[in-house]
């Protein structure tokens, strides 16, 4: 049978940490971020299908906009604001659970306001923000280390980004996004129902994701990966330094079939903006220091400054010990 990516349900967002539900489902999560550095949500009584065609019709309206109006949006933070390239579009907001950059982003396009898009923005960011703190909250509690949870929340932010591929036949490929990791902590994505995303697994093996309406992938980032240096368990065998972690970074990629509707794909992604150190209580004598403190912003520069080279910039080359 076919590797599929494991499946969790957490319709029930509210669930309680110490329950018996909770435990549950965290042993699930953790589970399938060992195994895969990823796992599919099922969030069927949160997004039924007519709240999930009016998002992609609304976000996908703002890449019919100018070229110079989508330019308008800019940002410091690397790889966020409005980027374009022959295989894709992306407008990535940084800091997206405050209202009022919502309001900003929205202003760009419609400067008197658009009701509907910002309570669409806001309602679904932070749907997907909640999703990502209670995932959070159950990887660090259950490698012991619960209580860094409220300081690692404190210097979190979230940014919110909003893709549309052009097709294979127009761009004369079908990569649509290359293999990589993501140089943030986590990632949950939500897509239109045109697959594409692919995930590898520890025996080198490239898996889809089956998207439906309600379901949502989370992966975990580079940030999760140094978090977890020191305990046992061989996961990903691909270097030395990586077999020696819990949880893995997801390698992924976006792979397009021809003749296709245009695929959109809708990322949360989460960024401590202090430097991320190794707990101490996660290091020990069977399980040194891996990484030095990194700080993921200077991790996503770097990487950015490669792109030319086509270099992917690995945790171990950055923030090795
Ligand atoms: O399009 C997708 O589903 C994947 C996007 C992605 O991997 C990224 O933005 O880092
Ligand atoms: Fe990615």
């Amino acid at each position: 049978m076919a590797t599929k990516i494991p499946v969790v349900d957490l319709s029930n967002l509210d669930l309680k940490p110490g329950t018996k539900a909770w435990f549950s489902a965290r042993k699930d999560v953790c589970h399938a971020l060992e195994e895969y550095g990823c796992f599919v949500v099922e969030l069927s009584n949160k997004i039924p299908p007519e709240l999930h065609n009016t998002i992609f019709g609304t976000f996908g309206k703002l890449f019919e906009f100018p070229t110079e109006t989508k330019m308008k949006f800019i940002s410091e933070r690397p790889f966020h604001g409005y980027f374009s390239s022959p295989k894709y579009e992306r407008l990535v907001i940084d800091n997206a659970t405050s209202t009022d950059v919502t309001q900003k982003f929205t202003n760009i396009f419609w400067p008197n306001g658009n009701h509907h898009v910002r309570e669409c923005t806001d309602s679904y960011v932070k749907l997907m923000a909640e999703l990502d703190k209670m995932v959070t909250k159950m990887v660090f509690e259950n490698y012991g280390v619960g209580n860094y949870y409220d300081s690692h929340m404190e210097s979190t932010t979230h940014s919110f980004g909003i893709l549309k591929y052009n097709e294979p036949q127009k761009t004369g490929s079908n990569n649509g996004l290359d293999n990589h990791t993501d140089k943030h902590f986590t990632t949950i994505l939500h897509q239109n129902r045109v697959k594409g995303l692919e995930i590898k697994t520890k025996d080198d093996e490239w898996i889809d994701f089956d998207p439906s309406p309600s379901s949502f992938i989370f992966l975990a980032g580079d940030g999760l990966q140094i978090i977890f240096n020191g305990i046992d368990g061989c996961m990903f065998c691909l270097t030395k330094v990586w077999s020696n972690d819990r949880i893995k970074a997801c390698v992924h990629r976006v792979l397009l079939a021809e003749n296709l509707e245009t695929r959109y794909s809708l990322g949360l992604f989460s960024h401590n903006n202090k430097t991320i150190c190794v707990p101490e209580e996660l290091v020990d004598e069977e399980h040194p220091l891996h990484y030095k403190p990194l700080n993921l912003r200077d991790y996503a520069q770097e990487q950015k400054r490669l792109i030319p080279y086509q270099k992917e910039l690995s945790l171990k080359v950055f923030c090795g010990v």
